[in-house]
């Protein structure tokens, strides 16, 4: 790990990233390889990929279209509270995002970002506090969101009735959103075939069917290859431009001046 880390501070470097922000990088790459004890290159790919990503993602594409119309509020969290045993992890959390807007969630390893997206979806139960969504929800959990034993069409075909979408239309739809992210899902093969970051170009599809109106994303990048990784953030700005209101938690603070809304949930998990 500590080779992998070392060429990718190299690397960042090589791109002309200054200290401050190839310090973060490696600091959040091998926090996160600490706590997943997953490998370097399963994680995140060839060093060198990883940092040309990251190195292309600062002042990238896409800033907001002139004229840009935000629309009504479509997630409202209001003073929400969560405790685990005698541990405070949220505490009194308030977000709002409208449709056309992107709100980035922030924060250490361990300070709730999983935690306040699973409320969001109605996974988990808050202590204290509301969460009200207009329209329908997507929600792309980091782990999990894809089952070993299906392939990819039967996942649009599943998910897809969840939404309201007969077999053909959840195809397409699932094969429209696999294609907007570089992957062409080849016919019988089971997920647990699939490459890491191709999974999650499953999940991710998987969140997007039915075109929700709040789409939540935890970290939906992982494993994303550099080409994926920009295309993933084209997605997010396109999703944004038609309307969705979106929330992306994420560790890459160098997207942060390209979002409306930036949640760090990092105070409030040392005040804990
Ligand atoms: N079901 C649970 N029961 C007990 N503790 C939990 C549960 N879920 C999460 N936690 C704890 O709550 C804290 C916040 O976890 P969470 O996964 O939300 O953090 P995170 O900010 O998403 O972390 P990471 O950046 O590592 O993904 C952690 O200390 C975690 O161990």
């Amino acid at each position: 790990m500590d080779g992998w880390l070392a060429a990718l501070a190299a690397e960042l470097h090589r791109h002309g990233l200054g200290s401050d922000l190839t310090g973060h990088v490696v600091a959040e790459a091998a926090a996160h390889l600490r706590d997943s004890g997953e490998s370097p290159l399963a994680a995140f790919g060839p060093p060198d990929t990883y940092a040309a990503a990251v190195a292309a993602s600062v002042g990238g594409p896409t800033p907001a279209p002139p004229g840009r119309v935000v629309g009504p509020v479509r997630l409202a969290v209001r003073g929400i509270t969560k405790r685990y045993r005698r541990r405070t992890v949220l505490a009194d959390v308030d977000l709002t995002v409208r449709a056309g807007e992107v709100a980035a969630v922030i924060g250490a390893n361990g300070s709730g970002k999983s935690t306040l997206l699973r409320i969001c979806a109605g996974l988990a139960r808050p202590d204290r506090g509301t969460v009200r969504i207009d329209g329908r929800l997507g929600y792309c959990p980091q782990d999990g969101g894809v089952s070993d034993f299906l392939t990819a069409d039967e996942h649009f075909v599943l998910i897809g009735a969840g939404r309201g979408l007969d077999r053909s239309a959840a195809r397409r739809a699932g094969l429209g959103q696999a294609t907007a992210l570089d992957w062409a899902p080849k016919p019988g093969v089971l997920a647990r075939h699939l490459s890491g970051g191709t999974r999650q170009k499953l999940n991710l599809s998987l969140a997007r069917l039915g075109t929700p109106d709040v789409l939540l994303l935890d970290e939906p990048y992982q494993g994303f290859d550099r080409g994926s990784y920009l295309d993933f953030w084209h997605q997010v700005w396109r999703w944004r431009d038609g309307g969705t209101a979106i929330v992306v938690v994420t560790h890459l603070l160098n997207q942060l001046d390209r979002v409306d809304t930036v949640l760090d949930l990092t105070r409030a998990e040392a005040a804990a």
